[in-house]
């Protein structure tokens, strides 16, 4: 196995330092270390943050590899500053069997290019009507952990008690996406003024929240582990505070781009900007992320959602709800809470480590762990081109926008993934 010496290196915003890399994990920390078998990365301006984990990520394949696989998907993750990636259900066929999550879980360990976590869904065909085999999939070689019908909700209530009653034997989690589907029939964006101007059916911020409200009342009567998808109302917020201070087991993510972006996108008619949940307000945004500060919400997750052109490149109407995300979700962390970096650490990487029991993750670089570890540069600051990105599809929001931030290096088990900006393989 190789060595790396990354020299005078900021370890998430601390003073300058130098890390030793060998045989996958961090070997030594502190100033002037020797190592002279070992190949040099100037880490002048940089910052390590231990590498990115996103719990919700769309990689498409098996079933929509015109869209992305799981090599494209993963390569996208390490460029975006990621070592794990916790890869949805919604593929075709449905990762709802032991078979389809291992197959998973085999593509990204021959990518090699970041940890693939397979998530399994909670439904059979995520249909909503009858419980996957969620044994068999968390005894399986991808010990699948947490489950999500995500891209649907688990609307009927007795299927989802059901479900937290199963995932508590192993201390599993449902992830929810938390839509009241009898309150958003063919909506079309975030109901509000906007939608009102421009006559198009709206998705309100109640069919989210009545969810949650359902759902951290099961997770605390059961006594099992809930986590909520891309919150994105202030109404959300509220709920999620309450119900984390009387003690339920309830973790929650939010996306970069429900951070960032408003319903006064849809004005411009371009489907890039349609995505599930839909983009809100200002005031959703200012909720958000005070509750990301605060910890209400405890992660900040890509849901990346890769689409090919012709279902994204059609009417508004038609297109299919989704962004990409991997590749900018660091830019947009530095953009909203500039360099908090022991923020970004936490909401990026050590907590959505812990929450899916990825061991192996979410540890800031020091002696003995897991040489797991990204390398920022701050003061760089780059003009997002579609036509660059590593994804398969194009559909990113942030097309031409300049943006804070560059991953410079992605180490996996010590072994570079992206150096220089560049993917290694
Ligand atoms: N987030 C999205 O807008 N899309 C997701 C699924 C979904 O949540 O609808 C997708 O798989 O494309």
């Amino acid at each position: 196995m190789s060595a790396y010496l990354i020299t005078n290196v900021s370890v998430v915003g601390g003073a300058p330092t130098d890390l030793l890399i060998r045989d996958g994990v961090v070997a030594g920390t502190g100033t002037g270390l020797a190592a002279p078998d070992a190949t040099a990365v100037d880490g002048t301006g940089l910052v390590a943050l231990p590498g990115l984990v996103d719990l919700h990520t769309h990689l498409r394949e098996p079933g929509r590899e015109d869209a992305e696989t799981v090599e494209s998907g993963s390569r996208a993750a390490a460029l975006g500053g990621y070592t794990a990636v916790c890869a949805m259900a919604n593929t075709s066929p449905v990762a709802d069997t032991a078979g389809v999550v291992e197959q998973v879980w085999r593509l990204g360990r021959e990518a090699g290019l970041v940890d693939v976590q397979p998530i399994g869904a909670v439904t059979v065909g995520l249909a909503g009507e009858h419980l996957a085999e969620l044994g068999a999939m968390a005894d399986s070689a991808a010990r699948v952990r947490i489950f999500s019908d995500d891209g649907h909700c688990v609307a009927d209530p007795r299927l989802m008690r059901r479900a937290l009653e199963y995932v508590k034997a192993f201390d599993g989690i449902i992830a929810q996406h938390a839509e009241e589907p009898r309150l958003t029939e063919g909506a079309q964006m975030h109901e509000g003024e906007v939608s009102t101007r421009l006559g198009l059916t709206g998705w309100p911020a109640v069919a989210e929240e009545a969810i949650i409200a359902r759902d951290v009342l099961l997770a605390e009567h059961v006594g099992s582990r809930l986590h909520i998808c891309h919150v994105s109302t202030a109404g959300s917020v509220e709920v999620l505070r309450q119900a984390k201070a009387r003690g339920v087991r309830v973790t929650a993510e939010v996306t970069p781009h429900h951070l960032l972006l408003t319903d006064e996108k849809a004005a411009t008619y371009d489907p890039v900007y349609k995505v599930n949940p839909p983009l809100r307000t200002d005031s959703d945004i200012a909720a958000l992320r005070a509750a990301l500060a605060e910890g209400v919400i405890d992660v900040i997750a890509t849901d990346h959602a890769p689409h090919a052109v012709e279902d994204k490149e059609c009417e508004w109407a038609y297109a299919r709800p989704g962004m990409l995300g991997l590749e900018t979700a660091l830019s947009i962390a530095l953009d909203v809470l500039g360099p908090q970096w022991d923020l970004i650490a936490e909401r990026m990487s050590r907590a959505p480590a812990r929450i899916a029991g990825l061991a192996d993750h979410g540890h800031d670089p020091a002696p003995g762990v897991p040489a797991n570890l990204t390398l920022v540069d701050p003061a760089v600051r780059r003009t997002i081109e579609p036509a660059e990105l590593a994804s398969r599809s194009r559909n990113t929001p942030y097309a031409r926008m300049t943006l804070p931030g560059r991953i410079v290096a992605t180490f996996l088990r010590g072994e570079p993934t992206v150096l220089d900006g560049k993917a290694v393989k």
